[in-house]
């Protein structure tokens, strides 16, 4: 029976990962049931080294330290992939401004020739923007360490939500397609304003989330009874969170979670979006009777909802309680573009 809220946010161990089968399935179990009841978790012996963590921190660090000036060299307006640095007040979450700055960086494809003619989501294809050595020394190196060590670790959580849900480990794998793409965020809050926020309320649009929130309390989850719930800070863990595409793809089973960040001081984090090929189709996986059954049984999860476009909000239409209007990962994110980031749609894809 699926209790009706949530006071906290568990925290569990990840070492049953490296456990025999009788282990992992178990793991798997408690994972399954946390992304169904809560659909976010802080996970500790989670094997990414601490020193990878504190260089990343320190990358950060020495980045938002910079001048605005140096900043622009990664401007991400620059870039027709949606890459590079963007200033506090150039996003939009759920229509209201964002309070930080980040840095946006996306799997490397080769950019397509004629992106204009194609699907809008092959415009997301290209390269970084990466800071030259002599102003911030190593940034590519280790950001790519990053990816590739946090993708291994969602790879890894990915078979145990599938050992969970009663599918093959390697169900996910075989979905996600030969180009996957993922978003790492590095990303830098000022003390929020009153009355404002870091990041506004929002589901993540993705599949999973694993977030470094560092050492600074802020990060909140809203529960069903409209409480918002700090996520503990439990040092070098990190913040598991699903998106609305694996709550799409499970038939609502999993949820996409609404947070937000508040904080009273200068907080960084570092935010990875695990992503499958762009072609990747959102359709239902079939699951165990078990599943289906326990979503049909609770209202919560039949109504979960979807991100909703500006207009549809100005329609009526609640926040977080839109149809999912994309069937494929790229139309989603070509979505998410157009509410998250007008100035740089409109300055390279005026159509
Ligand atoms: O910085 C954080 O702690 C959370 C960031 C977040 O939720 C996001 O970028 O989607
Ligand atoms: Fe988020």
């Amino acid at each position: 029976m699926t209790p009706t809220s949530f006071e906290s946010i568990p925290i569990v161990s990840l070492s049953d990962l490296a456990g025999d089968d009788r282990q992992r399935g178990a793991l798997a179990e408690r994972l399954c049931t946390i992304c169904h009841e809560i659909g976010f978790v802080v996970v500790t012996d989670h094997g990414i080294d601490a020193s990878l963590i504190d260089d990343v921190f320190e990358l950060m660090q020495r980045f938002f330290a910079l001048d605005d000036d140096h900043k622009r060299l990664i401007d991400k307006l620059a870039s027709p992939h949606f890459r590079g640095w963007e200033a506090v007040g150039s996003e939009f979450t759920n229509n209201r401004v964002d309070v930080r700055e980040q840095i946006d960086l996306w799997t490397e494809w080769p950019a397509v020739d004629d992106a204009t003619d194609g699907p809008t989501h092959l415009r997301l294809l290209g390269p970084n923007q990466w800071m030259p050595d002599d102003v911030l020394p190593g940034q590519r190196d280790l950001t790519l360490r990053w990816m590739r060590d946090l993708g291994d670790l969602a790879d890894r959580i990915l078979e145990l939500l599938a050992i969970g849900l009663g599918l093959e480990p390697n169900h996910f794998a075989d979905l996600f397609g030969e180009q996957p793409m993922s978003l790492t965020k590095m990303i830098h809050y000022p003390p929020t304003p009153a009355g404002g926020a870091g990041v506004n309320a929002h589901h993540d649009t993705g599949f999973l989330t694993l977030l470094q929130p560092g050492p600074t309390a802020g990060l909140q989850v809203l529960n069903p009874r409209d409480e918002w719930i700090d996520v503990p800070t439990v040092p070098g863990a990190f913040v598991v969170n699903l998106g609305e595409m694996l709550q799409a793809m499970t038939g609502n089973y999993f949820v996409a979670t609404a947070h937000r960040v508040i904080t009273t001081t200068e907080r960084l984090s570092a935010a990875y979006f695990h992503g499958p090929s762009l072609d990747t189709e959102l359709t239902p996986i079939e699951l165990p009777g078990r599943f289906t059954d326990a979503v049909a049984a609770s209202e919560r999860h039949r109504r979960a909802g979807f991100m909703a476009s500006s207009e549809q909000t100005d329609a009526g239409v609640g926040d977080m309680a839109s149809e999912l209007s994309a069937s494929t990962y790229g139309e989603q994110l070509w979505n998410y573009f157009c509410r998250s980031y007008p100035a740089n749609v409109a300055a390279h894809y005026p159509d």
